[in-house]
């Protein structure tokens, strides 16, 4: 049996719509991503369990991870043996912490490994975002990569090799907080203005390329303060309630950055100690999390999508 881990990740990571991500690893080692298992079986067979599978349609064929499947065998790996594929579903859906791209990255990583395709890094990227794309309403790379690779990364068609590895600073502290409700990332691409001034199409190309060169020289802190997104989270805010409310509260409380992770309503902090996570995660669970919810203190998941043994929690 090959069980496979695909983590949590933060698409636009505030300042790079479509194009920057990272991936989550929750401080109190808890794994926060779905996990697919397959093994050796008599004839091709898929199962969902985990906590959010019965929020998915209950037809396999409207299931991103068994049409996965069916695509690898038809046409990459005719000859794989047939195999038993589960998924187990843990990231709840429309939760803007990138889990259709979670479902799909762990099920190709695993389908590569069971039939020992090897198939490069270029080639499973543009896999996985063509399945991606199937239901988020455009074609982006930026919950795929990180989800993939780990770390915080810079993606998209044209990026070489699909992604750039940025580093960070390793004393942020991400708070996430998913506030119960699911947002569909169709419908929240939906609201976004379909042109964009020139005005704010040069300022979004100098704030992302200085934000990137700063990460890369190692000037955090200068970065952190260009972070601002103000091309989604605008047009966004109104669909997030409780939203507007987080993002004037927080900075009071030690958050360096409140912004929208992927297209929400996940809310993602950024704070430089672990007490001031502490604080911002405890005014979330009070302020805007319902009772379906959930909050964690993370770091970057580096190690990206690997494999971990059945069971792992
Ligand atoms: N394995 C899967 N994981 C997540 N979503 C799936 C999966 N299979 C099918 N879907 C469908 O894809 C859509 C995903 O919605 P989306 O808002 O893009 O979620 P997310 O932003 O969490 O990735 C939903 O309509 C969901 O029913
Ligand atoms: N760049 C995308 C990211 C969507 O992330 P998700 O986790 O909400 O699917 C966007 O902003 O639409």
């Amino acid at each position: 049996m090959i069980s496979i881990y695909a983590p949590a990740s933060v698409g636009n990571f505030c300042v790079g719509f479509d194009s920057l991500g990272a991936a989550l690893a929750p401080v109190d080692g808890s794994l926060l991503g779905d996990v697919v298992h397959i093994e050796h079986s008599e004839q091709d067979r898929f199962t969902c369990t985990g906590p959010y599978a019965d929020k998915l349609p209950g037809d396999a064929h409207e299931n991103l991870s068994y049409q996965c499947l069916l695509h690898f065998r038809e046409h990459i790996a005719p000859a794989m043996p047939a195999a038993a594929l589960t998924l187990e579903k843990r990231l709840p859906i429309g939760s803007g912490l990138g889990s259709s791209a979670c479902s799909v990255v762990a099920t190709f990583v695993a389908l590569d490994q069971f039939a020992g395709t090897q198939l490069s890094q270029e080639a499973m990227i543009e896999l996985m975002a063509d399945f991606e794309e199937k239901v988020s309403g455009g074609r982006h790379y930026d919950n795929i990569t990180p989800c993939y690779l780990g770390g915080l990364q810079l993606t998209a068609d044209i990026v070489p090799n699909k992604a750039l590895s940025l580093p960070v600073d390793e004393r942020w502290y991400y708070v996430a907080a998913y506030p119960g409700f699911a947002l569909n990332t169709a419908k929240a691409r939906g609201v976004l203005p379909k042109q964009l001034s020139m005005h704010s199409a040069v300022e979004f190309a100098q704030r992302l390329s200085s934000f990137c060169l700063l990460m890369q020289a190692g000037r955090f802190d200068e970065a952190l303060v260009l972070m601002q997104d103000d091309l989604a989270e605008p047009h966004r805010q109104s669909l997030i309630s409780g939203f507007a409310e987080a993002k004037q509260a927080l900075p009071e409380l030690g958050a360096e950055l409140v912004s929208v992770s992927g297209a929400g309503p996940t809310l993602f902090a950024i704070c430089k100690s672990l007490d001031d996570a502490k604080t911002c995660q405890q005014w979330l669970t009070q302020n805007y999390i319902n009772e379906h919810g959930f909050s964690h203190i993370c770091k970057l998941d580096n190690l990206g999508t690997r494999a971990v043994s059945q069971g792992a929690k």
